[in-house]
């Protein structure tokens, strides 16, 4: 799936407005239609299913079009009949937004319609019974102009956050800041509409000392902003809802656009289906270069992924003490053992040695060692076969940054975000730090996969693939090996590196989250993403689970 930026959005929304027609006030309607049925439907929503509840939605609205969706909002949640709404609008700045205007407006007479009905029921009620009855709902509007109009915030309540949008130009400032501040600092639920207000939908710079809401959920328009997919702006924006609001999809496929947002669909359609008659030769035949002493875990971790995975042979290439771990561990794996005892110290005689594989992956578990190091230097220059450089291979390239030259090309790195910047040096954001991970992947000519809760691949042509899927629970050792064994596998399968690169990071999400679902975030370690590959091919095959 393609991720747009906001002007590309932006100029969806004109096209649609031209095209289907429909006016922009409609958009605006049906926008924020969508949003109120994620609010009353959704099982994540905080007002899930509660018409009349106890808690007071607040809605804070902006003078834009950000701002005109709240005020929507409200309009649609009392006309379903949900008590308790009040509507804070920022006065900002001295002009509205037309259609924002023109809400202000429909909210109002909503107000006065339900005014008129409350002193109807009063009367008659007082006629009956000469008693006022307590009218159920509540609907008002007020102004925020400075910091003494504040409202009070309870725990219960639930914050729809419409100040700002896509439009925002310029970091927030005076009272407006004061209040992201203040909503912030409450026990409150947010959700965001479109953006969490003052975040940028690209780059995003001195976030520490701005104001920025701190949502606990995002509902965007049509699809993810491209901040929202860099860890540091989870903070922000929690968990994202994509909220579908009709903008014209064939203008939007239309788009250039070099950054997509991997989907289950997208991995399907890469997935090869194995022939009827296949024998193991068709499956590739994968070298793993790991482990030293104290470090086999590591190597017996990418050696089970890469047969998991679904390779035809794979030999495994150990220092003597890893002869029996491995040979227990794994018996479908051959096992070549190095001359060294606790460390490898060659891992070829000739370049020819190499010949018969079909893929390399080298790091797992590999220590630095003087001998080590020399044997990963032969490594690279003996082949020129793409190879899967992870853990320890990463970081004896980072001290010798003039191996670069012997990379081979198209290789695939897995760093974390440490080794990346061992490796790459450091950027000051994570959007400058996009930046640089595609400069590198293009000087380099290598797939560079930089792990993180959202996963960001990089190609030598400068395209960009995130990976939503895995879980927290994926945060523990070994988790990079299976990567590195999953990746080798595909590599030797003959996927390009591209295609194992989506697939395998892919995968690794979704059996992680498999493990999670089954064995919690807490209890799962890195052998059960492996258990659970089976289960996350299934699901890509058949769609099952
Ligand atoms: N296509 C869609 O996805 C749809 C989006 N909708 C919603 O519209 C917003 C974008 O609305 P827009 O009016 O363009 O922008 P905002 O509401 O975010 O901001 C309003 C104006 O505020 C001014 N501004 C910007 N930054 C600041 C700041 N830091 N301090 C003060 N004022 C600021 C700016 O005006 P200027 O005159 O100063 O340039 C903004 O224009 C989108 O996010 C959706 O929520 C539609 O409802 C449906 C279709
Ligand atoms: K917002």
């Amino acid at each position: 799936m393609k991720i747009l930026t906001a002007e590309q959005i932006r100029q969806a929304d004109q096209y649609t407005i031209q095209n289907e027609p429909i006016s922009s006030i409609d958009l605006m309607e049906r926008a924020a239609s969508q949003c109120v049925d994620w609010l009353l439907y959704d099982e994540d929503s905080p007002l899930g299913y509660c018409f009349s509840f106890d808690k007071t939605l607040k809605i804070f609205s902006g003078m834009g079009n950000n701002g005109g969706d709240g005020l929507v909002i409200a309009r649609l949640l009392a006309e379903k009949g949900l008590s308790n709404i009040q509507v804070f609008i920022i006065n900002y700045s001295d002009k509205y937004s037309p259609d924002c205007e023109e809400n202000i407006k429909r909210l109002e007479k909503v107000i006065q319609k339900l005014e008129k009905k409350k002193n109807k029921s009063n009367k008659k009620a007082t006629l009956a019974t000469r008693e006022p009855i307590p009218t159920q709902q509540h609907l008002s509007l007020h102004y925020i102009k400075s910091v003494s109009d504040f409202p009070e915030i309870q725990a219960s309540d639930v914050v729809i956050d419409a100040i700002f949008g896509s439009g925002l130009n310029k970091p927030i400032k005076d009272f407006t800041a004061q209040l992201i501040a203040y909503l912030n600092h409450s026990k409150a639920q947010i959700i965001a509409i479109d953006i969490p207000s003052g975040l940028f939908a690209e780059n995003n710079e001195d976030i520490e000392h701005r104001a920025i809401i701190k949502a606990n959920h995002t509902l965007t328009f049509e699809g993810y902003k491209l901040a929202f997919l860099y860890d540091q702006n989870y903070v922000f924006t929690g968990k994202v809802h994509i909220v579908h609001i009709g903008l014209d999809k064939n203008f939007m496929g239309q788009q250039a656009s070099d950054l997509f947002l991997l989907t289950k669909q997208d991995i399907y359609k890469k997935l090869k289906v194995r022939p009827k008659t296949a024998h193991k030769g068709n499956f590739g035949h994968a070298l793993l270069v790991v482990g030293s002493e104290g470090k086999m875990g590591a190597a017996v971790l990418s050696a089970k992924a890469c047969m998991r995975t679904g390779v035809g042979l794979l030999t495994v290439h150990v220092p003597k003490c890893g002869y029996n771990i491995m040979q227990t561990a794994i018996p479908e794996a051959m096992v070549v053992v190095d001359k060294k005892k606790k460390s490898i110290s060659k891992i070829c005689r000739e370049s020819t040695d190499l010949e018969k594989y079909t893929a390399i992956g080298v790091g797992c578990g590999l220590g630095k060692g003087e001998k080590t190091v020399q044997a990963f230097h032969d490594l690279l220059k003996s082949t020129s076969m793409p190879m899967v450089i992870d853990a320890d291979g990463l970081n004896i390239l980072a001290e010798n940054l003039s191996w670069w030259d012997f990379v081979p090309k198209h290789s695939i790195l897995t760093p974390h975000p440490k080794e990346f910047e061992r490796l790459f040096g450091r950027a000051n954001n994570p959007y400058l730090r996009h930046q640089l991970q595609i400069a590198m992947s293009i000087q380099r000519q290598v797939f560079i996969i930089l792990k993180g809760a959202t996963t960001c691949i990089t190609t030598p042509e400068g395209k960009t693939y995130f990976n939503t899927q895995g879980n927290a629970g994926m945060a523990t050792g070994g988790s990079g090996d299976v990567l590195t064994g999953i990746l080798t596998s595909l590599l030797a399968q003959g996927y390009t590196p591209e295609e194992a690169c989506c697939i395998g990071t892919y995968l690794h999400g979704t059996s992680g989250n498999m493990a999670a679902k089954r064995l919690s975030q807490e209890a799962m370690i890195a052998g059960d993403i492996i258990k659970y590959l089976s289960k996350a091919f299934r699901s890509l095959h058949y769609g099952e689970g």
